[in-house]
C-alpha cells in the first residue's frame, strides 16, 4: 500500500540529461488512459513562488547553504499548495525531481552537510500524522555522466548546474546510489543507457509490477 492514503506520489531522478522528461510524458498518458487524474509537476518549481525560486537557484551565484535553503523553501510551498492537495484528491502526482536531488546535488555534488539536509528534510516534509512525506516510488534514471553530457551537448544554454564538470555529475550519481541503497523499497534503478524503447519498457514494468498500471 502506498504511504499516501489515496493518491500516488512518484518522483523521477537522475543527473541532467538522463532522460526523465522523455518518460514522464509517456507515463502521464498511460495513467490518463487508465482513468487516473494526473498532476505533472517539477522541482524546484510547481507553484508561482517555487518557480521564482527556481529561476534564482538555476541562474544566480550563491553558496551551497543558500542553494539548499532555497530548494527546501520551494519544496515546502510545492508540498502545501500542489502535492498534498493532489494526493488528498486521489490524483497521481508525477514529480520531476524531489528531495533525493537535494541530497545528490547539494549534498554529494556540492559537498554540503548531509546531516543538515536531513534536518531540513524532516522539517519540510513532516506530515500531520507525524510521518515524513516521501514519494511512494522513485525512478532513478542512472546514466554515466559522459553519456549524459553527449546527449545534452549543444541542446541549450547551460544553467548553473548543467555547466558543472563531469566530476560533479559523477558525485551526484554517487549521491543517488547512496539514497537508493538506504531506501531500496522506494527506489527503482532504471538503466538509462539503453535505447528509448527499452527504457520505456523498464519504466512501465515498475508500475505494472506494483499493480498501478495494467
Ligand atoms: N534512451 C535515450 N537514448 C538517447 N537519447 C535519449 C534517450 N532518452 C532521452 N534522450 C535524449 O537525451 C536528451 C535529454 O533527455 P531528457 O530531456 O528527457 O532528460 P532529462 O533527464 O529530463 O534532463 P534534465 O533533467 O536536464 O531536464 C534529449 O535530447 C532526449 O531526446
Ligand atoms: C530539485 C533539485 C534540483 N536541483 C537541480 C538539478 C537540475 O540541474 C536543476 C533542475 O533542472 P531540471 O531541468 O528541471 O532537471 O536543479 C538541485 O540541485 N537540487 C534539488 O533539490
Amino acid at each position: 500500500m502506498p504511504m499516501s492514503s489515496t493518491g500516488l506520489f512518484i518522483s523521477f531522478e537522475g543527473i541532467d540529461g538522463a532522460g526523465k522528461s522523455t518518460h514522464i510524458d509517456m507515463l502521464a498518458k498511460a495513467f490518463d488512459a487508465a482513468g487516473r487524474r494526473v498532476v505533472l509537476t517539477r522541482e524546484p518549481g510547481g507553484t508561482p513562488l517555487a518557480e521564482k525560486l527556481r529561476s534564482l537557484v538555476l541562474n544566480d551565484p550563491m553558496d551551497p547553504l543558500s542553494e539548499s535553503l532555497l530548494m527546501f523553501a520551494a519544496r515546502r510551498d510545492h508540498l502545501q499548495r500542489v502535492i498534498e492537495p493532489a494526493l488528498a484528491r486521489g490524483d497521481v502526482v508525477l514529480c520531476d525531481r524531489f528531495t533525493d536531488a537535494t541530497f545528490a546535488y547539494q549534498g554529494h555534488g556540492r559537498g554540503f552537510d548531509l546531516a543538515v539536509l536531513g534536518q531540513l528534510e524532516r522539517w519540510v516534509q513532516a506530515s500531520t500524522d507525524g510521518g515524513l512525506r516521501q514519494p511512494d516510488l522513485t525512478l532513478w534514471f542512472d546514466l554515466p555522466a559522459a553519456v549524459a553530457a553527449e546527449r545534452l551537448a549543444g541542446a541549450r544554454v547551460p544553467d548553473r548546474f548543467e555547466a558543472q564538470p563531469q566530476a560533479f555529475f559523477e558525485r551526484v550519481s554517487e549521491g543517488y546510489a547512496a539514497r537508493a541503497q538506504a531506501e531500496p523499497a522506494r527506489f527503482v534503478r532504471i538503466d538509462a543507457n539503453q535505447p528509448r524503447e527499452r527504457v520505456a519498457a523498464m519504466v512501465r514494468q515498475a508500475f505494472e509490477q506494483r499493480g498501478w498500471l495494467a
